[in-house]
């Protein structure tokens, strides 16, 4: 009998989940197809990594009809259907197009391993005239498919943005988003387990699902770049989100105790028990069905089959910034002349539909140090990682370092620029040249100002939509980008940094090869041959007033001239906000779910106003409240049963 089997059968787990790629599908290292076999199988069956026996237990098929249906479970549609199913008269379908996750994708020194496969929607960009040059104007923005979606991949470095950014969505009309009303949904969410040793209670909370914390380990040079940063008078901060919003920092993320931690793992494992949650993976949503313009459920593939299934109550579309703007869109929602040339019926003529694309862009420059690399996934590091969850494979090495600082187009308490750092990760993929140590930095343009857009191929749901990303569209762009490039050089130019020799890569693009290098000329060049996209893109069927010809949600999120039909991802954010966004999206989905309790809850109450009974306010912090007791005694209950049956200390 395997590990795996015994682990599961004593704990009479019923749904292990072992599909989807394996390490031996995603890594190239040289420790041989036996050795990652074994890690594979050892990592599905350890309880706090693969989970086995927290992992939902996917629907074969769907009911005619459910209360709610949520599509995508991402950062933000896994926090909406977790949230709904607190209230136990409801039911709740969440539909997500790819499978749960695997176990190896929990380990976060294999961040975005797992990207370009199958748990990836493998997006390219079109007709680039100022980005991505080199590949012919189209950029690779990569986008989960799985239980999680994207949060299976990204980085984890959990951050909000800044004040400004909200008060900057205030410039649209919005009411009800500014910092102060969206705090309370971001402290909802949080789980913060350094309060007082290194974050302040001002700024953070705990209780929520999401945990936030730095990651167990730091490799050495992640401390020099902060005394780097320092000596460089970049300054340095504990906190981004707190009361410092620029300099270095060695950043919280969202992950719990070495693991990733998924929107999935945060918000719907702990509740899948659940009977009125129902999970569908591998079920692809292709359109809203609407009558008289409201929406009466979704059209759905599942296991080669269409279903229809019916909402009783609302559709709310947490597809992301790509996929909701095209369902949308097949549904009859959208742009009119553009949906008359793909032969699809208009419903709602909302010409800001796939409008107003935008991401961060950068543009990265690699580091050769004067040291020979050692190998971090060797067999001990991984022994170290599955008996305690410490060890380089517990972290992303330096992708947990990051910078943001101020151009000269804005002010110290509205950082617009990034800096990304990578190096010294622990991957199982081997590169090129592993004697030697590289180690990279990205000048991130964290305020662009240029937008693209979003249209459909067809009229055809399985064929990716056209997108047209038009990143680095203006000179203030690319200035950004050179600006964060001239602070990169400032650190790298430090005592503490030439300590370590540092050579910049060459770098040769024969587009620019007649340009001085190093000069603003040359740079400018270099970013738009050699860009790279980020992946935060937003604000597709953003949110507006009804006199807005181009909003597509109002500030409740509800679709404008569509009845019971929300957005609740990315794309509702008029303006990304300045930093990783997953703290924000999951924020949207907490705040959508709200919204919805206080509708709905409203609504049923109304007929028999009693005023014992009709406080909505006080009715949705009951559920809250029992959704958190119960998630709490079924966590007890579990670390229980591990002290008992293979003696894992219970967690204090
Ligand atoms: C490599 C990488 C690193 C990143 N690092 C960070 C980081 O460190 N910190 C941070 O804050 N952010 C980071 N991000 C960005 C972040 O992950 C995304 O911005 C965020 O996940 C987007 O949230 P979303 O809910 O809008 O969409 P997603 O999280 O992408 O979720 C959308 C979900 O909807 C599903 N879906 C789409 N269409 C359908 C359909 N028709 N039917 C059914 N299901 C559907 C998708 O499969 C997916 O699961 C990173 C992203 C990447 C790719």
């Amino acid at each position: 009998m395997n590990v795996y089997a015994l682990g599961c059968q004593s704990l009479q787990c019923l749904h292990p989940f072992e599909g989807g790629p394996q390490l031996t599908d995603v890594c190239s290292a040289s420790t041989g197809v036996l050795f990652l076999t074994l890690l594979n199988n050892l990592l599905v069956s350890n309880p706090r990594i693969g989970d086995p026996c927290g992992r939902v237990d996917p629907i074969t098929s769907p009911r005619s009809s459910y209360d709610f249906i949520v599509v995508g479970a991402g950062a933000a549609g896994a926090a909406v259907a977790g949230r709904l199913s607190e209230v136990e008269d409801w039911n709740v379908l969440l539909v997500e197009a790819g499978p749960d996750e695997p176990a190896g994708a929990e380990v976060p020194g294999n961040a975005a391993l797992y990207l370009g496969g199958p748990l990836d929607w493998k997006y390219k960009t079109s007709n680039e005239s100022f980005a991505c040059l080199s590949t012919n104007g189209s950029c690779y923005w990569p986008r989960g498919k799985n239980l999680g979606g994207t949060t299976l991949h990204h980085g984890m470095a959990y951050q909000r943005g800044q004040p400004k950014d909200y008060q900057r969505w205030a410039e649209f009309g919005i009411e009800g988003w500014s910092w102060d009303d969206v705090l309370p949904y971001f402290f909802k969410s949080e789980n913060n387990t350094e309060i007082g040793t290194l974050v302040s209670s001002k700024y953070h909370t705990t209780g929520g699902p999401m945990t936030v914390q730095r990651f167990p380990y730091q490799p050495g040079f992640a401390w020099e770049i902060l005394k780097a940063s320092e000596e460089a008078g970049l300054g340095i901060s504990d906190d981004l989100t707190g009361a410092n919003l620029t300099g270095f920092a060695v950043t919280q993320t969202i992950s719990r105790d070495g693991v990733r931690l998924t929107t999935a793992g945060a918000f719907i494992r702990p509740v899948a028990h659940r009977k009125n949650l129902h999970v569908a993976t591998n079920a692809l949503a292709t359109k809203v069905t609407l009558v008289n313009n409201r929406a009466e459920g979704i059209e759905m593939l599942m296991n080669g089959k269409t279903y229809k299934v019916r909402a009783k109550r609302e559709v709310i579309l947490s597809a992301g910034a790509i996929n909701t703007p095209q369902l949308l869109m097949l549904s009859g929602i959208g742009p009119k002349e553009h949906l008359g040339s793909k032969n699809i019926r208009v419903a709602v003529d909302l010409p800001g539909v796939g409008e107003n694309l935008h991401n961060h862009h950068s543009y990265m420059l690699a580091y050769t140090l004067n040291e020979t690399s050692t190998a971090q996934f060797t067999g001990n590091n991984a022994a170290l990682y599955l008996f305690n969850q410490t060890g380089p494979l517990s972290s992303t090495g330096l992708s947990q370092v990051t910078a943001k600082l101020v151009s000269n187009f804005s002010t110290s308490d509205d950082p617009d620029i990034q800096i990304f750092c990578a190096g010294y990760r622990a991957s199982c993929r081997a590169t090129s040249n592993a004697n030697e140590t590289v180690v990279t930095f990205a000048s991130v343009n964290i305020r662009p100002k240029s937008r693209g857009r979003i249209t459909l191929n067809s009229n055809n749901p399985l064929d990716l939509p056209y997108i047209w990303s038009n990143d680095l569209g203006t000179d203030e762009d690319i200035n950004l980008v050179i600006q964060g490039i001239r602070y990169i050089e400032k650190l790298m130019n430090t005592t503490t940094m030439r300590n370590h020799d540092p050579t910049l890569e060459n770098v040769s693009i024969p587009a620019c090869a007649n340009l001085t290098y190093d000069s603003d000329e040359f740079w400018k060049c270099a970013v738009q041959w050699n860009t790279k996209p980020e992946n935060h893109q937003a604000g597709t069927a953003r949110m507006g007033l009804a006199s807005d010809p181009m909003a597509v949600v109002d500030t409740k999120l509800r679709v404008h001239g569509v009845k019971r039909l929300r957005v609740a991802d990315a794309s509702v954010m008029p303006i990304v906000i300045s930093g990783n966004p997953v703290a924000t999206i999951t924020m949207i989905g907490e705040r959508a779910a709200d919204f919805i309790k206080a509708d709905n809850i409203r609504r049923d109450t109304q007929p028999t106003p009693s005023p014992t009974t009709t406080n909505p306010l006080k009715e949705i912090q009951q559920d809250i409240q029992n959704g958190y007791d119960s998630f709490q005694k079924k966590k007890k209950q579990f670390q229980e049963q591990l002290a008992n049956q293979f003696g894992v200390p219970i967690p204090q």
